[in-house]
């Protein structure tokens, strides 16, 4: 059967679920190019074929017809304020002229090539830049608790390399230590700006620095300067972090607009990556705060969750303080359950800044998406979060689920169906920093190795197993694990599963800090086995290196894991991962069977389900008998782990995809 095919640009919107043609949007001129089609009835299948430019990937099935050969032009009209308004078909015969008019101008920002070649292998020549302003609590290397910071310090600049003005607004901290140092390639703007919140004008300061293409803006405030990390220090999580981040979301909203970078502020027409809840605030600012004085008209907002867990939750009566106008308290408004309330008194009302940003965000991204729209996983949010499917980009919608809609056009008076089915259940997988992660320069191991000369791995155990005092055995296996010691890690597992563990001729090797009880237990249990066991408690980029070279395999049984870098980076390091099956853990790591052949070709480590501590150890004992019994095989997978692909460019062109959609609807309020 002949295939229809349709243009790189063909971009079918998450919210085209009915038949209204004015539900279905296109960011540009959506070329429908198809050979021996009968224009009067075809229908395209979207399934996951290989060619795809964003979370939608088309298989397509028509029904031919010999005869014809022409192509339909199916463009955007906009108003002038860039709003959609209508869709026009155009034959290829009006083609040229039609490009020829400067109304093919995407949703936002300026056109650098206009012009779209119509062949059958035609490409998108059409280059949308946005303003894009990344808010964030951390972003490497300036800050760094966990991965949002990894991903904050990598995605701006792979999107300022694909053309974009980026700029990234975090804080200033000094905590009075050697780190500090990071931050003294950033000169100070001299441009305080006062934001109303907290009973008054908080003064604010911008410090900056321009560094690989990106707009690096630390916000300067006193609130900032003080010894820990950026939420808290030995005696726990700051009691002032609403306040803290409440002035870093202003500060971000002003921003774009009075910073003057390289000569030129990035002004109103700007898209803002909030992260997390630390930046929830800035959607409910555009909305409550700016849009009704008609600032901020055109710009847009996505709301990136990384940690559902961490919503921003503080007492009902601190809405006063933040600076919104008191109708838009429901924007923030959570009622906790009675079971989860305090005492008889406790009305379990509170503000939650996650949810602000839920209900007030043009999208949300986030790797997990079809975990955090459960009740298990959706942390109280999951109802809000359904409510608003359709714009949760990645896995929202059940995994390969079809969704079909009907698409009726008129041409030529001739009225057309088509039906056009869209498989969605692709996700947003996160890059890593390949050149902060490179096993071939890494400054901070002790040898260095490629995927072509692999002799500097064992040289590493081998420093690895000294420096931490271990018996020093080549052919022990090692494992490992590095990461925030709380649930989500799934270190409970690996607590019930450790006496059984160490029964096994292997070494373990655990960096990470979080939960006291967790950090008790890592030191008890280095006491109780000293000959196979090390617990690193603390946060250490520079052994966090060293055991992601130096292990054999790395254990990951993370209850629930959005995207997850850790096995990215072990991959990249020859380092086998081992693995709960559970979201981007799920999808980066491909397990390995000896016993078929697409295993011989794909696999890079080993996946377990259920999370038990029974079907871990199963995993595990596969790894250890592979390194072991079966060195080629272990070999076969390091190196496949090794030459993979991990850089930011796939993500960033998602991460495109969905600012264009951003774009195309109007501010969801
Ligand atoms: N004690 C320690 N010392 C040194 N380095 C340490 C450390 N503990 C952790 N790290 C580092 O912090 C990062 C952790 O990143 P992860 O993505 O694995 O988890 P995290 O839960 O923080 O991120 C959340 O956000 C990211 C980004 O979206 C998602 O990938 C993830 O699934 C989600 O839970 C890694 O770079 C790791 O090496």
């Amino acid at each position: 059967m002949d295939s229809l095919q349709l243009h790189p640009l063909l971009l079918l919107h998450p919210r085209a679920s009915s038949p209204s043609i004015r539900q279905l949007r296109f960011p540009s001129p959506l070329i429908l190019n198809f050979r021996n089609v009968n224009l009067r009835s075809f229908s395209a299948h979207a399934g996951d074929a290989a060619s795809h430019d964003g979370p939608f990937a088309f298989e397509e099935k028509i029904i031919s017809h010999p005869k014809d050969d022409r192509a339909l032009v199916l463009a955007r009209e906009t108003d002038d304020f860039g709003y959609l308004v209508g869709f026009r078909l155009i034959p290829e015969s009006g083609l040229e002229e039609f490009m020829s008019v400067p109304h093919a101008i995407a949703s936002s920002g300026e056109v650098e090539k206009p012009g779209i070649a119509v062949t059958d292998e035609a490409e998108a020549k059409t280059r949308v830049s946005h303003n894009i302003c990344f808010v964030t609590a951390e972003a490497a290397p300036y800050s760094k608790t966990g991965g949002l910071a990894d991903v904050c310090g990598s995605l701006p600049i792979a999107l300022a390399a694909r053309g974009h003005r980026v700029m990234v607004v975090t804080p200033r901290y000094i905590h009075g230590t050697a780190e500090d140092d990071k931050f003294a390639g950033a000169v100070d703007l001299d441009r305080c700006t006062k934001v109303m919140c907290f009973g008054g004008a908080q003064e604010v300061g911008f410090f900056h620095e321009f560094r690989e293409g990106v707009d690096w803006v630390f916000v300067d405030h006193p609130s900032f300067h003080r010894p820990g990390n950026p939420y808290g220090d030995k005696f726990g999580t700051f009691g002032d972090n609403q306040f803290r981040f409440t002035l870093l979301s202003h500060a971000a909203c002003e921003a774009p607009l009075v910073l003057s970078l390289g000569g030129f502020t990035y002004g109103e027409k700007c898209l803002f990556l909030a992260n997390d809840w630390h930046a929830s605030l800035v959607p409910v600012l555009l909305a409550a705060k700016y849009r009704p004085h008609g600032v901020y008209k055109d710009a847009r907002s996505i709301l990136v969750i990384h940690n559902i867990a961490h919503q921003g939750v503080e007492p009902a009566i601190t809405y006063a303080n933040l600076g919104l106008p008191p109708e838009w308290y429901g924007a923030l408004g959570w009622v906790f359950p009675t079971w989860a309330r305090t005492h008889a008194l406790d009305t379990g009302e509170a503000v939650n800044f996650l949810k602000g940003a839920i209900v007030t965000a043009d999208r949300i991204v986030t790797g997990y998406s079809w975990e955090i729209t459960t009740s298990e996983g959706g942390y109280g949010l999951h109802e809000l979060l359904n409510s608003r499917k359709s714009i949760l980009n990645g896995n929202a919608f059940e995994e390969n689920a079809n969704v079909t809609f009907d698409l009726s056009l008129n041409l030529c008076n001739l009225p057309l169906l088509y039906s056009v089915q869209v498989v969605v259940g692709q996700w947003i997988t996160n890059g890593i920093d390949v050149t902060e992660w490179d096993p071939a320069c890494d400054k901070h191991i002790a040898f260095n190795y490629s995927v072509d000369d692999l002799s500097g791995k064992p040289k590493c155990k081998i420093a690895l197993q000294n420096e931490l005092g271990l018996p020093v055995r080549p052919d022990c296996p090692l494992i490992g694990f590095i990461g925030r010691l709380d649930y989500q890690k799934g270190i409970d597992l690996i607590r019930l599963a450790m006496p059984e563990l160490m029964e096994a001729d292997v070494q373990f090797v655990m960096l990470g800090s979080g939960n006291p009880i967790y950090e008790d237990w890592m030191r008890a249990t280095e006491s109780a086995y000293r000959d196979k066991f090390r617990g690193w408690v603390g946060f250490n980029v520079p052994i966090s290196h060293k055991i992601t070279a130096g292990c054999d395999i790395l254990l990951m049984p993370s209850a629930f894991e959005p995207c997850g870098l850790n096995q990215l980076y072990a991959m990249r390091y020859g380092t086998i991962p081992v693995v709960h099956e559970t979201g981007g853990l799920r999808d980066t790591v491909h397990n390995f069977n000896p016993f078929t052949e697409e295993s011989k070709d794909e696999s890079t480590g080993w996946t377990f389900s259920p999370l038990t501590k029974e079907s871990m150890l199963v995993a595990l004992r596969y790894a250890i008998q592979t390194y072991n019994e079966h060195k080629p095989s272990w070999e076969g997978l390091m190196i496949r782990g090794m030459t993979k692909d991990y850089t930011w460019v796939n993500a960033a062109t998602q991460y495109e995809q969905i600012i264009e959609w951003a774009f195309i609807d109007p501010p969801y309020c």
